[in-house]
């Protein structure tokens, strides 16, 4: 492999930058900065030359090929963290013959040398992104191989099923049927009960990861943006007294106690001749729609009957104008019922993630379900088609760790992560 190099931390001022240097001779390439670093995964406080010439005063590690993040030779260079250095450095080894590395290539590089899966870079990926505590909990369990460790579990108990399938053919009569053992279907029908469970667990993984919607809808002038900007505690959307006022989807990213939320200020619902009000109204209704939890608003406590689901949340808007009516009385004016209001949601939302899953996003349920798929109706055919729906598992589950077929998601994923990762 191609030596590469890249700036690990953020781009900018700091406190320290470091550069990492992967594959095969980079070690020599920071001895040629450094000078000797006899001892692998030692710091060394070094004068770093170039054309005779101090670069900077840096720490210096490497790491063997085998022992390091790559799982190739590694170099890292702990700068002081001032973007002229780095500067001068990258020309500096770009003389030298050495490429910048591409955008999460020190990671793509890893997953080559079998030092993550792709469950694992998922894992990697998503910890990167993370925002909330669930969402760095959720990533931290991937990123530590907790799923790869699921499917190595399910893979020894097809490894076991296929052994004893195997042993059940009698190859020497033809024309006794086999029978397969008993224990193989025990085997399969536990294997089906735990892919069931960890689909089912899908769709609350997948919001803990991503986030969950909540719109915010009602009749125009209901108070919607009012009470979007007072839990924003500034003005993410126009307020007015004219009824109308908002007509694009504002999204709010919200962190509510660990859990990543988004809530949607939507339009005002009503039947209008204004080209423009109604895009809004049907963009505000498809959003609704789509959200996890809708928060009816309005003065007097009604909910749009249309758009209801169970679970949705009602706020009497204005409290402060008038007492009684039905749904939890809020007020933008003075800030009553706003914190009981974001207790109700966080409620609302904590029950939905109560059987969060392993498994958060779409391809790795496509793998699952592809598993579970070939084990539908295994019962009682002959052995060999019982060994081939464990060859299918077996498929499935290599597809799920990226070990095959993985090839085209690989740009996509490591798209997203940065140079330097
Ligand atoms: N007294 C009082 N007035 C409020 C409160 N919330 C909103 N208002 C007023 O009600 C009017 C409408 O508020 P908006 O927040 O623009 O209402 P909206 O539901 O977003 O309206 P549209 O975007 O037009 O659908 C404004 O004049 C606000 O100042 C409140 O809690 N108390
Ligand atoms: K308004
Ligand atoms: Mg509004």
């Amino acid at each position: 492999m191609e030596l590469v190099f890249a700036e690990a931390t953020p781009p900018g001022r700091g406190g320290v930058s470091v550069v990492r240097i992967s594959g095969a001779g980079a070690r020599q390439a920071a001895e040629r900065l450094a000078g000797p670093l006899p001892r692998a995964r030692h710091a060394y406080f070094r004068v770093l030359t170039c054309e005779g010439e101090e670069l900077d005063r840096a720490l210096v590690m490497w790491f063997e090929a085998g022992s390091s993040f790559t799982g190739e030779e590694v170099a890292e260079l702990h700068l002081h963290g001032a973007p002229v250095i780095v500067r001068r450095l990258t020309r500096a080894l770009l003389d030298r013959g050495l490429r910048q590395a591409e955008a999460g290539e020190f990671t793509r590089r890893a997953f080559l040398n079998g030092r993550l899966d792709l469950a694992e870079v998922e894992g990697l990926g998503d910890l990167l992104e993370a925002e909330t505590e669930a969402q760095r909990r959720l990533a931290l369990r991937a990123a530590g191989g907790e799923l790869s460790r699921k499917a190595d579990e399910w893979r020894a108990l097809l490894i076991r099923a296929g052994a004893l399938v195997e042993a059940s053919v009698d190859f020497a009569d033809e024309d006794i049927p086999d029978e397969v053992p008993s224990e193989v279907f025990d085997l399969l029908a536990q294997l089906r009960a735990d892919l069931d469970r960890q689909l089912d667990g899908f769709p609350a993984a997948e919001r803990l990861r991503s986030g969950f919607e909540v719109a915010i809808i009602g009749a125009p002038n209901a108070g919607k943006s009012s009470l979007i900007n007072r839990i924003a505690r500034r003005e993410v959307a126009l307020v007015s007294e004219i009824a109308g006022t908002t007509r694009d989807v504002i999204e709010l990213r919200i962190d509510l106690n660990g859990i990543a939320v988004t809530l949607l200020d939507t339009a005002g619902l009503r039947d209008t001749s204004d080209h423009v009000e109604g895009l809004g109204v049907s963009r505000a209704r498809q959003r609704a729609r789509a959200a996890d939890i809708r928060v009816h608003v309005s003065p007097s406590g009604d909910l749009d009957g249309e758009l209801w689901s169970d679970g949705d949340l009602v706020v009497r808007s204005k409290s402060d104008l008038a007492d009684g009516g039905t749904g939890l009385p809020v007020s933008s004016m003075t800030g009553e019922g706003v914190s009981e209001l974001l207790a109700a949601l966080d409620a609302a939302l904590r029950a939905r993630t109560a059987g969060a899953g392993l498994f958060s996003h779409e391809r790795q349920v496509r793998a699952l379900d592809d598993a579970r798929r070939a084990l539908t109706g295994v019962g009682g055919q002959p052995p060999e088609l019982i060994a081939e729906a464990i060859r299918q598992v077996s498929a499935s589950l290599d597809r799920l760790l990226g070990r095959i077929g993985a090839e085209d998601y690989l740009d996509v994923i490591f798209a997203q992560f940065c140079v330097g990762k």
